[in-house]
């Protein structure tokens, strides 16, 4: 069973690494948004997952859209988070995305810097976060995106940090505020530990940045539909359909839209204009983080994911 660990690459086009300590995600032109897987092991074993790319290319077969949920791990717990990847798993999820807590979430909006702060205080640190995968990844039939900062990668050491991932079927990577300038430094590890490294495009990306990013991108493509930081909006905005244009003509490969999407009708319109997945994050969250027990949480996750993915063809 493979578990996919999805680590963006540069999401802020950052000269000096230090500098992206005082810039918001995303930015003005200025700071332009690049882009750049517990119970006694063999409880349940299914065929080996496969990965991101592959994913994408049987569901382009059938004619059919990803759904990829994302939530944060340890919120409210380890425990529940294990419950939330089969929940999300057997609701028919075809790449599921998971974050790392971290306390300076720069690219992430309220509800998601609220998980994170919950999942840290609750004691969540990446050692049990892969523990926890260990266990619930050979139970799971689709890849899990599980989301990192880079500032946890480098405090494991690359090399470390890919093997240890590797170790529970990882296949990819993704880390929002690491300059693209250094995604070479990832994608060399990234691939001598077979991990597929995705990479992300925003609204703000210059076309010659954005067509270096989807050369670059494994796995697929992480288009944010809007400036600003992860959050549910009330619309998506229609410039993601020149974007995913555009995107298209630079690249074949898989194109996942994220950032703002929580309404059925946000997932039929991105669908609509030709996405390849439809990424949620923070509608998912609220529901675990929001609930009054973990029970409840993962009945409403468990119907928001069914009525989300019976938008998708
Ligand atoms: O929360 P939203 O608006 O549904 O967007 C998906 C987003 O949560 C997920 O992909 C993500 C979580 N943290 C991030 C940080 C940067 C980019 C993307 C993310």
């Amino acid at each position: 069973m493979a578990v996919t660990l999805i680590s963006t690459t540069s999401f802020l086009n950052l000269k000096k690494p230090e500098a992206h300590l005082h810039l918001r995600f995303p930015h003005s032109k200025s700071t332009v948004i690049s882009t750049r897987r517990f119970a006694p092991m063999a409880a349940l074993t299914t065929a080996p997952t496969i990965g991101l790319c592959d994913t994408f290319s049987n569901l382009r077969k059938q004619g059919k859209v990803a759904f990829i949920p994302y939530i944060t791990a340890g919120d409210p717990d380890l425990s529940t988070t294990a419950e939330a990847l089969k929940v999300l798993d057997s609701c028919g999820s075809d790449i599921i995305e998971l974050g790392v807590p971290y306390s300076d979430p720069l690219a992430d909006g309220p509800v998601i810097q609220a998980a994170a702060t919950r999942s840290l205080a609750g004691g969540t640190n990446f050692d049990a976060i892969t523990s926890m995968l260990k266990e619930v990844v050979p139970q799971l039939s689709c890849p899990i995106a599980l989301f990192t900062y880079y500032n946890p990668i480098l405090k494991r050491g690359i090399e470390k940090f890919m093997s240890t991932v590797k170790d529970i079927g990882v296949q990819g990577l993704v880390v929002p505020d690491v300059p693209l300038e250094e995604t070479e430094v990832l994608s060399k590890e990234a691939v001598k530990n077979n991990i597929e490294l995705v990479l992300l495009t925003t609204p703000t990306t210059p076309v010659e940045r954005m067509k270096a990013i989807v050369e670059a991108s494994e796995g697929f493509v992480y288009l944010v539909s809007s400036v600003g930081v992860t959050g549910a909006r009330e619309s998506v905005s229609n410039r993601v359909q020149t974007l995913l244009q555009d995107i298209k003509e630079a690249t074949t490969k898989p194109v996942a839209v994220g950032f703002g999407i929580s309404k059925p009708e946000h997932v039929k319109q991105v669908a609509g204009w030709g996405a390849d997945g439809v990424i949620v994050g923070s509608a998912m969250v609220k529901l675990l983080g929001g609930a009054k027990s973990p029970e409840e949480g993962l009945k409403e996750l468990e119907n928001l994911t069914k009525s989300l993915k019976s938008a998708l063809p």
